[in-house]
């Protein structure tokens, strides 16, 4: 087969080297002309995917797999074309903001030949396939869906860091338009990817037909907004049982012991491209799903009400020195979308602090570059905010922050026995 991959992002590059290791023709498309050379020698344009360097290093000197900024060489003739440019959401009014996906749409309808199946496998909210993405691919080709090409929306679950094994992992969704598109898009997906067998799937792990784009569509909204209202309840308990005494992580533990009961880990921020990003594109067609938009409220507000926990614990945050342990979003990522840190920050200046940040996995330049200031263990604070479970946090002690007068361990990852002795509070716990 020949395929393209449309946007070699985080996620777009390693489903292009995986389709290429199958033993098929795959041409990569981004706007990005520097990550597009760096591909084509062979290197990877970013760090922490496994395994990614060792593959490429094999694929392109084999030719099977080459990257490029022009559609034209890319899109005419292809069987597949997968589709994995960013959708986003307006920080404010928590619009989806589809202009890359719309210009990479738009690109790829101008070269669009008869014969193709087009899957999409960004996030989208329920509707964008049928409704977006069909009537602007055939204004801008001329073609016919279901006639001369085929749509199927497919959504990428795998997480970053771990693509090649998760795509092995879980079953690949997919909905179409229509039966033949159906039929090739399981052909296709069957074709590209090895699965991994799985007792505990009510079916052999593999393609996973919804039967709609729309079902397609909902089921990665869905299975995210589950995880951010879970955490949204977790918080919610963790809150309760701080202010009564209780220690949320045995409830929880003990809650699920039985089989029904998955209660996440209560947290100070919920951040990532996606556990807070995807409810608000599931609000965007279910305006009336209260339940999620108080989760992710809730969840949106544990900075400041952590913050002003720790205020009202000394007093007063002014003239303070705090460090924030932990820029990244979820320990062990080199990744800041959408990461605690910036809200944390932001409560502890709007309360005088002198705020700085420690995180082992970034230098102190990359984190001026994200308008943060680097803090070096060693050096003295007077508050500790603990915003990230990177393993390293979990053997720190209060010697390493000389004068640390309060840990605020947003993670419940700090050693109680190291910091027996200064005052701390951890989220959930009394
Ligand atoms: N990152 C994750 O953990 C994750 C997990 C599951 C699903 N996803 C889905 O994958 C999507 C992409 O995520 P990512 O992490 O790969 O993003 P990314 O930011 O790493 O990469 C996006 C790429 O798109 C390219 N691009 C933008 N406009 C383009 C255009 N018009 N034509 C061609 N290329 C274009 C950019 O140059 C960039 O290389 C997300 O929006 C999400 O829906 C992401
Ligand atoms: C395990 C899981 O479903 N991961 C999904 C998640 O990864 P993603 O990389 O976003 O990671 P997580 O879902 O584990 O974490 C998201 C955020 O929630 C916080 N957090 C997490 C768990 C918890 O109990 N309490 C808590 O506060 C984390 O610290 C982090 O800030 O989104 C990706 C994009 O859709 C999906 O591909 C991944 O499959």
């Amino acid at each position: 087969m020949r395929i393209a991959v449309v946007a070699l992002g985080k996620i777009g590059l390693p489903l292009a080297v995986q389709f290429a290791s199958s033993g098929h023709d795959v041409i990569g498309v981004d706007v990005n002309q520097k990550a597009v050379d760096t591909i084509n020698a062979g290197l990877e344009p970013f760090p922490g995917e496994a395994h990614l360097q060792e593959k490429l290093a094999e694929l392109i000197p084999s030719g099977r797999l080459r990257a490029t900024t022009d559609y034209a060489e890319a899109i005419p003739g292809a069987d597949a074309v997968v589709l994995v440019a960013p959708v986003f959401v307006n920080d404010e009014t928590w619009e989806p903001d589809f202009k890359y996906m719309d210009a990479a749409t738009a690109s790829l309808a101008e070269h669009l030949t008869a014969g193709t199946l087009v899957s999409y496998e960004t996030t989208l909210p329920v509707g964008t396939t049928r409704n977006r993405w069909k009537p602007m691919i055939e204004a801008g080709s001329g073609l016919t869906e279901g006639v001369d090409f085929h749509l199927a929306y497919s959504p990428e679950r795998v997480l970053t860091g771990r693509v090649f094994e998760d795509l092995r992992k879980y079953p690949k969704l997919i909905g179409a338009l229509s039966p033949e598109g159906t039929r090739r898009a399981r052909e296709f997906y069957e074709a590209v990817l090895q699965f991994d067998e799985r007792s505990d799937l009510p079916r052999p792990n593999g393609v996973w037909d919804l039967g709609t784009t729309e079902a397609s569509e909902m089921a990665k909204l869905a299975e995210t907004t589950y995880r951010d209202v879970n955490i949204g309840l977790a918080n919610q308990f963790g809150l309760f049982a701080a202010a009564n005494g209780i220690d949320v992580y045995k409830v929880i533990e003990a809650c699920n012991s039985q089989p029904y009961s998955h209660i996440h880990r209560p947290g100070i921020a919920v951040g990532g491209h996606c556990i807070p990003v995807y409810p608000r594109l599931y609000l965007s067609t279910d305006p009336d799903a209260d339940i999620v938009r108080t989760a992710r409220q809730l969840n949106a507000s544990m900075p400041e009400r952590l913050v002003a926990q720790a205020e009202t614990l000394l007093g007063s945050l002014s003239g303070m020195t705090a460090v924030v342990l932990g820029a990244a979003y979820r320990g062990g990522v080199k990744e800041t979308a959408f990461s605690g840190v910036f809200p944390t920050v932001q409560a502890l200046r709007q309360r005088g602090a002198d705020v700085r940040v420690h995180d082992p996995l970034y230098t102190d330049d990359e984190l001026r570059a994200l308008g943060l200031e680097p803090f070096a263990i060693g050096e003295a604070a007077d508050v500790a905010v603990l915003q990230t479970d990177h393993a390293d946090y979990r053997t720190l002690s209060p010697a390493q922050i000389p004068g640390v007068k309060l840990l605020l361990d947003g993670r419940a990852a700090s050693d109680a026995a190291l910091w027996a002795g200064t005052p701390r509070i951890v989220v959930g716990s009394a």
